[in-house]
């Protein structure tokens, strides 16, 4: 699909879209050829028709009978959410979770890539993390123009937050994806991404309650 033609989508497709991929590498390692938006959604518990209308918004086409063929809805997918091509990524900040963060394999899968770690610590500075030499947050804003590198994820202390990504946007980067609860100010041309891990547990620990308090009444 061209970029002109590209559909948008609101934020629940955008989130399930991810849940589909998974499930539909996993069907087609297991040698499925065909994937009906039906069978996608019982085997995740959703709606059948959300999932017709999130897979339709890819442009792909399914078959009668058959439903999507399995190459084609992946790649649908995949370009529908820029997964095609890997996003080089720099990461500030690599304490406790930014190094989980660097560790993890699947964001390439997911078409990101971290390319570069920065930190502001001198004692860890130069040091290798997970293969990678951590660099001076100085130098961030030079490489990341060098290397035309799109997205910043900041897992910094969250007091310096707002001047890092200060330096995001003056190296070029255009997406950012936050994990301090400091909350950013940027302008308009750039994407923010908060990440609460808090408020997923939120929501947990608020059911769990409810679910407490039908059971005793
Ligand atoms: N989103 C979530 O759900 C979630 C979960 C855990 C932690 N956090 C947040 O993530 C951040 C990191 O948490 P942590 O436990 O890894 O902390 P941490 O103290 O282990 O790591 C913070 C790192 O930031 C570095 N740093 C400080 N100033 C810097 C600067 N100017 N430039 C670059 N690096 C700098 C420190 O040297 C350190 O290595 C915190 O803001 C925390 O609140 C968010």
């Amino acid at each position: 699909m061209s970029q002109i033609e590209r559909k948008t989508a609101g934020v629940p497709t955008l989130k399930r879209l991810p849940l589909y991929l998974r499930l539909l590498r996993q069907m087609q390692a297991a040698g499925d050829e065909y994937a009906s938006g039906a069978v996608v959604a019982k085997e995740l518990g959703l709606d059948p028709i959300v999932v017709r209308k999130d897979l339709a918004i890819t442009g792909a086409v399914g078959r009668p009978r058959l439903g999507f063929q399995m190459d084609e809805i992946i790649t649908a997918i995949e370009d529908f959410l820029g997964w095609s091509n890997t996003t080089d990524a720099f990461l500030a900040g690599i304490g406790n979770l930014g190094t989980a963060l660097l560790g993890y394999q699947g964001f390439e899968q997911h078409g990101m890539r971290i390319v570069a770690v920065f930190d502001a610590n001198p004692d860890l500075i130069g040091q290798t993390i997970h293969g990678k030499t951590i660099l001076d947050i100085k130098k961030l804003p030079t490489l990341a123009k060098r290397m035309h590198v799109q997205i910043g994820i900041i897992t910094a202390t969250a007091s310096v937050a707002q001047g890092i990504a200060d330096s995001m946007i003056e190296g070029g980067i255009r997406g950012i994806w936050n994990f301090t609860p400091t909350k950013l100010s940027v302008p308009d041309h750039v994407t923010l991404q908060r990440e609460d891990l808090a408020s997923s547990l939120a929501v947990l620990s608020h059911r769990l309650l409810i679910g407490h308090r039908s059971i005793k009444s």
